[in-house]
């Protein structure tokens, strides 16, 4: 196994504000985390480490075996990170197409391919970004970020506020996404049935710690350390 992401001791916050507290994990490549935790504990914290936008107090990360907190934020996309906000960004005024071509990389994501895993996308191909429902933008911003050939996908409450047939999709696709072995995932969810369904380890946060990482089928299999742990909601 080949570590794709390591924090080591990492306490990082904003201004002077601690909010990660001495974290440490490894995310191998071709893996897929599902990080899970009560509202607030940090999660998002965590993922806006990854991209830089934090203030790194303490600590080292590692991305592909060179340090990644000495690498300016606006360049960690191009080192291979892919973030896919809570706030699903889309050009409101390009076609579907014209998202996700207009930024691409080659690699392994092609045109194709997207919409095998998204065949919405395809019948809303000349739609604009701005005519679209929560579902489809959601689609379209994992969509966005696979074009540019991430090795490693950040994906923050993906099925948030969705409707239920769209959260089936989504987490169909996601867990086609994170099987095909050739894409890393981090996945933030309140959901934590299906976030621990369509990921192979999970890591749960409980005010800015780690309180547990292990395997996700084993988590999700006990129901009572689950709940503990961050409630059922
Ligand atoms: N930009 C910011 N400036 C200062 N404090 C912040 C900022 N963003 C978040 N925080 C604080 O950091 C702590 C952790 O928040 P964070 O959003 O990381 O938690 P979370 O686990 O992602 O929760 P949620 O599920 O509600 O998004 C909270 O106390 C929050 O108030």
């Amino acid at each position: 196994m080949r570590p794709l992401l390591q924090f080591e001791q990492v306490s990082a916050g904003y201004d002077r504000a601690v909010i990660l507290d001495d974290v440490s994990f490894t995310l191998e490549e071709g893996h897929s985390v599902a990080l899970l935790g009560r509202n607030g504990v940090g999660k998002s914290t965590l993922i806006g480490t990854i991209m830089g936008a934090t203030r790194l107090h303490r600590g080292a990360i590692q991305f592909a075996g060179a340090p990644l907190h000495t690498i300016a934020p606006h360049r960690r996309a191009a080192a291979g990170l892919g973030w896919v906000a809570q706030e699903r960004w889309v050009f409101p005024s390009l076609s579907v197409r014209e998202n996700l071509t207009v930024a691409a990389r080659r690699g392994p994501w092609t045109l194709q391919r997207i919409h095998a895993l998204f065949p919405r996308l395809q019948e809303r191909s000349a739609n604009m970004g701005n005519q679209l429902s929560g579902g489809e933008q959601q689609m379209l911003a994992i969509a966005r970020a696979l074009m540019l050939q991430p090795r490693l996908l950040l994906l923050d409450e993906p099925l948030e506020g969705l409707a239920p047939v769209i959260v089936e999709q989504l987490t169909e696709a996601i867990g086609t996404m994170s099987r095909t072995g050739d894409l890393s995932l981090l996945l933030v969810e309140q959901h934590a049935h299906q976030a621990l369904a369509m990921t192979r380890h999970a890591i749960v946060m409980d005010r800015g710690r780690i309180v547990h990482d292990g395997s996700s089928a084993e988590l999700l299999a006990d129901r009572g350390r689950l709940e503990a742990m961050i409630g059922l909601g």
